[in-house]
């Protein structure tokens, strides 16, 4: 560990960087000491755990191993109305039980779920940070079991506070003019820290007047939607129209977040899209594998927006999230205004999910007028 009388250990930068490294650790698929005060235990990412991995750790916990699980998988699992997280014991560790109870579509509870620790709730929010699925193998260990290992250690505090850590880190790291198709005056200014496990990017289009409100789009990553025109979502023309519009009506900025699959990360939306395809819609499909309905969070971007100089936003958005964010972070939301994506046979029921599950303010009928004609 890296402490502040050492050559490279400045005392600011500790926090980060022990969780960065438990982060990468968890998601390498190898185990985490994790420390509560004096008690310490290993976490394991449930989903990489593999045969020689459980065999290890099952022989240190001596039966005293057992698995956290989220409120939206325990309530998947048949716990109505779930609001905490829970541990199921695991007298042994059995990597069939372990796949049942964190991903399989037909499990049921069958046994006690017991209240999750604080050093569980750590495990399950590094498994978060780790963009892996929500689900931690936890053992508690003694520090003489593993003397000699060489694991990365990490308090449970300072996983508890990273995110607030990573989102006051931000800082721009990069910018350069880069024209665009339809906008050819546009600049990308990178900024590093946020949310994720990459960078964040403002796209400027045009040379928007920071003295009156600035149109603004804070825009989460899509892979599919926006790179390769996945007729699964909207986020391609969203994305495509709001630089589009910028560039005709005075300029704005979008931030484009690193997000991918509402905050759950590539793999897991691929995950959760198997799911849909199955027939599940895009809520209840992510509450299978153990999420939430969103796990954005979007102050970090309204202070991407301050440290640009903005002050006052027109918030092109339909999620009401958004805009809350923007003003419970100090800035003004002078208005906002609409951003309809196209419907199409493959999109409609997830825009009516968002509408009818999380509030967006998606008037269909406005969207159905704007459905290609084939369509
Ligand atoms: N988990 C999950 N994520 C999805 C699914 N479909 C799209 N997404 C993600 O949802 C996010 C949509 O981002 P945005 O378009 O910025 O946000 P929004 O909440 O729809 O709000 P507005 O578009 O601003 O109205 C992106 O991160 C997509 O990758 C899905 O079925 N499951
Ligand atoms: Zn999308």
């Amino acid at each position: 560990m890296l402490e502040s009388r050492t050559l490279f250990g400045r005392p600011g930068e500790t926090l980060l960087v022990k969780v960065e490294r438990a982060i990468s650790e968890f998601r390498a698929g190898r185990p985490v000491l994790l420390r509560a005060g004096a008690q310490l235990a290993l976490a394991l990412s449930a989903e990489l755990a593999d045969a020689e991995l459980v065999r290890n750790l099952d022989a240190l916990a001596a039966g005293n191993g057992h698995l956290v699980l989220s409120p939206a998988r325990l309530r998947r699992l048949g716990a109505k109305g779930r609001t905490e997280a829970g541990i199921f014991a695991l007298p042994t560790i059995d990597l069939e039980r372990v796949a049942d109870l964190t991903l399989k579509l037909e499990s049921r509870m069958d046994a006690p779920v017991a209240p999750a620790s604080a050093l569980d709730t750590a495990a399950l929010e590094l498994a978060r940070l780790s963009l892996v699925l929500p689900a931690a193998l936890v053992v508690p260990v003694t520090a003489e079991a593993v003397a000699g290992e060489s694991l990365v250690e990490a308090d449970i505090e300072a996983v508890n506070a990273y995110r607030a850590a990573q989102a006051a880190s931000l800082r721009i790291v990069g910018r350069a003019p880069v024209p665009l198709e339809g906008a050819p005056e546009t600049e990308f200014v990178v900024f590093r820290g946020g949310e994720g496990l990459r960078d964040q990017v403002a796209i400027i289009v045009g040379k928007p007047d920071l003295d009156t409100a600035v149109p603004v789009r804070l825009h989460s990553a899509c892979l599919t939607g926006d790179l390769f025109g996945s007729l699964k979502c909207d986020c391609g023309d969203q994305l495509r129209e709001t630089v589009q519009w910028m560039a005709e009506n005075g300029g704005g900025i979008l931030l484009y977040l690193d997000q991918e699959g509402r905050g759950n990360g590539i793999s897991n939306k691929m995950r959760a899209y198997k799911l849909q395809s199955q027939g599940w819609d895009t809520y209840d499909a992510d509450e299978v594998l153990g999420f939430d309905l969103d796990q954005r969070h979007f102050d970090f971007a309204a202070t991407m927006l301050k440290q640009l100089g903005v002050t006052s936003v027109v918030a092109l958005t339909n999620n009401p999230q958004k805009i809350g964010a923007i003003e419970a972070a100090g800035l003004e939301v002078a208005a906002s205004q609409r951003v309809l994506g196209r419907p199409n046979a493959h999109n409609v029921r997830y825009l009516a999910s968002k509408r009818d599950r999380a509030g967006h303010l998606i008037d269909m009928d406005a969207l159905m007028a704007r459905a290609a004609p084939k369509d």
